[in-house]
């Protein structure tokens, strides 16, 4: 048996599918920082060339083993977090590194972001500052016990999410009715974590049981 954290707690997984899983958060990081490099370089047009040639080679090699859409990766184990979702997934490259902890008030997380996040320059995308408090706030409702889809998400732009700078991601529970649970939260410097750059209001649903979405 291998262990892994979940939350705080050690959980012992099945090795091999402990050893998998890090290879896979590897080769995420490892295609994270090509991504990251790629948004950035200002390489001559042999180094390109010779780039292209060698991402489309590892590419094919691993499209060889694509699972089919919508079939559950071999290294899903019900206690562990999922590897691929876009918002945070460690094996999903394209995901941001977000790790989430527990804080008194509710849930935080802190993250430095990588050029390939980058809308206008220096500053981060909005969008990709949504997906960050979307995922964040989320976090918030799962870890009170509530969890649900969301609903809306209703951010304010305040001021520029840094690029390549500390961040700190804050959320809590705002309110709770049957289904539903309101979320707030905010980005911030790390280095200024009280003032608000990007802020928003989540509401998350329980779906009913009978919900069509349910089975998608
Ligand atoms: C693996 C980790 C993933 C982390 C994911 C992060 C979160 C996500 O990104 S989830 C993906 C994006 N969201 C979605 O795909 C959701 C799409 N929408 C849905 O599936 C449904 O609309 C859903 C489930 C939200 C609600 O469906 P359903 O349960 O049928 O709602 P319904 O019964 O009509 O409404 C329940 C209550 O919510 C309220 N409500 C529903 N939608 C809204 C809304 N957009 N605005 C305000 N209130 C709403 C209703 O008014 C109702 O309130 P009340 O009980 O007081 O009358």
């Amino acid at each position: 048996m291998g262990t892994e954290a979940v939350g705080t707690l050690a959980y012992d997984a099945p090795a091999a599918k402990v050893d998998r899983r890090r290879l896979i958060e590897q080769l995420g990081d490892a295609v994270r920082g090509l991504v990251a490099a790629t948004c950035a370089a200002e390489a001559p047009p042999e180094e390109l060339e010779r780039a292209i040639a060698g991402t489309r080679q590892l590419a094919e090699g691993l499209r060889g083993f694509a699972r089919p859409l919508g079939t559950a990766s071999s290294s899903e184990d019900p206690l562990l977090p999922h590897l691929y979702p876009a918002g945070h997934g460690a094996g999903n490259p394209v995901a941001p590194p977000v790790h989430v902890e527990a804080t008194e008030e509710g849930v935080r997380s802190r993250i430095t972001l990588g050029r390939q996040y980058e809308g206008p320059r220096g500053r981060t995308h909005g969008g990709i500052s949504a997906l960050l408090l979307d995922e964040v706030l989320a976090y918030a409702s799962t870890s009170a016990g509530r969890g649900g889809f969301t609903a809306y998400l209703n951010t304010s732009y305040h001021q520029a999410v840094p690029i390549q700078v500390p961040l700190e991601i804050r959320a809590r529970i705002d309110a709770e009715d049957g289904r539903k649970t309101t979320v707030k939260g905010f980005i911030a410097l790390e280095s200024d974590p009280e003032v608000p750059l990007v802020s928003a209001t989540a509401l998350f649903v329980i779906p009913r049981a009978d919900y069509e979405g349910n089975q998608k």
